[in-house]
């Protein structure tokens, strides 16, 4: 990852102050973005705010770069070596590409929720518990009791309440998805990076997940990746539209659907994926 410094957090202050003065409220900054695979350029010089609060949908065709955009945000993508990138993504004063960075910190506080359910070896009780004493809660009364505020959360206390103690890999996927949600806010995350979460779903649990999305968007900054227009419509506050690795458009999803500037986002919307 590019080396960065304090240059960095000064300049994200005006862009700050800058926002605030027109009222806008944002997290995170991303800056002339690019991002090599070895030789290929996946990321071309991408222009980004996340808002604070609420639903941005990063959308876009196959294989364009939003998942890879999204795992720059909490560097998921140092898992890969042949990856190089330039510019900066600025989140609470600093540029998380930097070295200096506590990935470790950054990760807690940008959660993941991946297109397919990852349960934890172990019963469903024991999922929540392992993020809570993450966060250095030891009590056994205090884990239980948030153990049952995180599944009602998520809307799946009612549907576990009496099976606690029984093997998580044996709930429906759209279960799964919401118990790894439920694990994932138990780390007290800042922001929640989504990717495709609804892809391995049926349309009701699909469903459940975006109702979740839409009351967890008052109280979090949501990162959702997705191609399905119908979600970006349901969902998004804000929506990024990436081709070949560029955001060519970006705005209010009222303003942005109903009046499309480039041929490509015509194109997308008629064919309406
Ligand atoms: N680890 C990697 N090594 C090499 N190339 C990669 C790697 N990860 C992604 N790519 C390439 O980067 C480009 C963007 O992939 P990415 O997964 O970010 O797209 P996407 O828009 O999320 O696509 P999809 O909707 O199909 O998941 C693709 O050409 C892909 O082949």
């Amino acid at each position: 990852m590019r080396n960065s410094n304090h240059v960095s957090s000064i300049i994200d202050q005006e862009i700050i102050r800058k926002d605030q003065a027109k009222g806008l409220h944002n997290l995170i900054y991303v800056k002339d973005l690019s991002l090599w695979h070895g030789k290929q350029q996946t990321l071309k010089n991408v222009e980004l705010n996340i808002r604070d609060k609420g639903i941005t949908v990063l959308l876009g065709p196959s294989g364009c770069g939003k998942t890879t955009l999204l795992k720059t945000f909490n560097r998921l993508s140092d898992l890969y070596p042949d990856i190089r990138t330039e510019g900066s993504i600025f989140f609470e004063g600093k540029d998380i590409l930097s070295k200096e960075i506590d990935v470790y910190d950054l990760r807690q506080k940008m959660g993941l929720l991946s297109q397919r359910p990852q349960p934890l070896p172990g019963t469903i009780a024991e999922n929540i518990r392992y993020a809570l004493k993450l966060k250095g809660i030891k009590a056994k009364s205090e884990q239980d009791d948030r153990i049952a505020h995180y599944l009602q959360k998520v809307a799946l206390w009612e549907e576990v309440k009496d099976r606690l103690k029984s093997p998580a890999g044996r709930l429906s996927i759209g279960q799964q998805q919401r118990l790894c949600l439920a694990r994932g806010l138990a780390i007290e995350p800042r922001v929640i990076l989504a990717d495709e979460p609804t892809s391995a779903l049926d349309p009701i649990s699909s469903r459940k997940i975006e109702e979740q999305f839409k009351e967890l968007s008052q109280e979090f900054s949501i990162v959702l990746v997705t191609h399905i227009l119908r979600q970006a419509k349901r969902l998004a506050d804000y929506v990024a539209f990436m081709y070949f690795g560029e955001v060519i458009e970006k705005g209010r999803p009222d303003v942005l659907f109903e009046d499309p500037k480039t041929e490509t986002f015509k194109e997308y919307l008629f064919v309406g994926h």
